[in-house]
């Protein structure tokens, strides 16, 4: 498939700060991908990059096979992360007035009723809830049914039933051959929306693949959790003497490397030795492994230098 977006060794600089260090990625039409790291770690710069709205210092982006400068705005739909339209219109006012900025936009009353706000389609911007402003917001980025959305953050501030409601929007876009490129914080909607996830660290793209490929490679083994109220340290080394890979976590125990059907084998150490427990959990390698994996490092996860050495960053398939 076509590359419709793309970033060729693409750095920003603010200062002396580095915000984007020779980014290279290219997005296919029709995909859904994901951009996840850190705070400050360059997401929103890369997408202004990638927007046009910033000139990087460094490197080239390219749109639909042209410079940003240079394409057709209304074939875009950009959500920023921060965006304050007029504070006394309505909803439906707003909608209305950013459909009139184009030729041949989508209904109004369908996107408000899309992202949820059909019944507040007549309050002020500015006595909507917080949630509810960002749903505003969203449905200004469809409302000219771009070709190529840009979702900073679409979801901050979104309760669970409307992060619902906007990921069923995208898959539908993204069915309907709309090109998606969003950031977030939440590794559950980036791991079940996109097509392929890029980790952004210190203004570099520290691995691209799709989630697969991600959980295969940084995700880590899965592992039985034992909720514990009896010492940690205790039970984790009885465990280790019968044989099993046992480390303490916040909650207990866990035990790596073992297939579910031995599950009963480590009971049976538990209950020989008379340790009580509180839960038993079979837990499978998440995004979020693989971010405390690549990001987390401040916070314990494995140095990214050490990563590099492993030869990331793509994991499959191209950047
Ligand atoms: N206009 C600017 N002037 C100076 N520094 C900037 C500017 N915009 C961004 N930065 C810096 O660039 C770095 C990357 O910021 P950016 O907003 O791209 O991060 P981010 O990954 O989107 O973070 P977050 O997850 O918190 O939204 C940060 O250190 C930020 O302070």
């Amino acid at each position: 498939m076509t590359a419709l977006l793309s970033a060729d060794d693409v750095s920003k600089s603010y200062g002396d700060l580095v915000a984007l260090d020779g980014v290279s990625l290219s997005v296919r039409e029709g995909e859904v991908f994901a951009l996840i790291g850190p705070n400050g770690a360059g997401k929103t710069t890369l997408v202004r990059a990638l927007t046009g709205t910033v000139e990087p210092t460094a490197g080239t982006v390219t749109v639909f096979g042209e410079s940003p400068a240079d394409i057709d705005a209304r074939r875009l739909g950009v959500l920023p992360q921060s965006f304050s339209p007029p504070d006394r219109l309505t909803a439906r006012e707003l909608l209305t007035y950013y459909a009139g900025l184009y030729d041949d936009p989508l209904d109004p009353e369908e996107v408000l009723a899309t992202v949820g706000l059909r019944d507040a389609g007549d309050t002020w911007y500015e006595n909507l809830s917080g949630g509810q402003q960002r749903r505003v917001c969203l449905g200004s980025a469809l409302v000219n049914d771009p070709d190529l959305l840009f979702l900073d953050e679409p979801t901050t501030g979104i309760d669970p039933a409307g992060r619902r409601t906007v990921a069923e929007r995208v898959e539908t876009l993204a069915a309907g051959g709309t090109t998606v490129l969003l950031t977030t914080h939440d590794m559950a909607e980036a791991e079940a929306l996109a097509d392929r996830v890029g980790l952004l660290a210190d203004g570099e793209l520290v691995a691209v693949g799709t989630p697969d490929e991600l959980l295969a490679e940084y995700g880590g083994e899965s592992r039985l959790e034992i909720d514990l109220d009896a010492e940690a340290e205790t039970v984790a080394s009885m465990l280790a003497e019968s044989g099993f890979d046992a480390t303490t976590t916040h909650r207990g125990v866990a035990v790596h490397g073992i297939a579910p059907t031995e599950i009963g084998r480590v009971v049976d150490v538990l209950d020989a030795e008379g340790l009580s427990y509180t839960a038993l959990t079979w837990r499978e390698p998440t995004l979020e492994d693989v971010y405390m994996t690549l990001a987390g490092d401040e916070e314990g996860g494995i140095a990214r230098d050490d990563v590099r050495s492993r030869g990331a960053p793509a994991v499959g398939g191209d950047v």
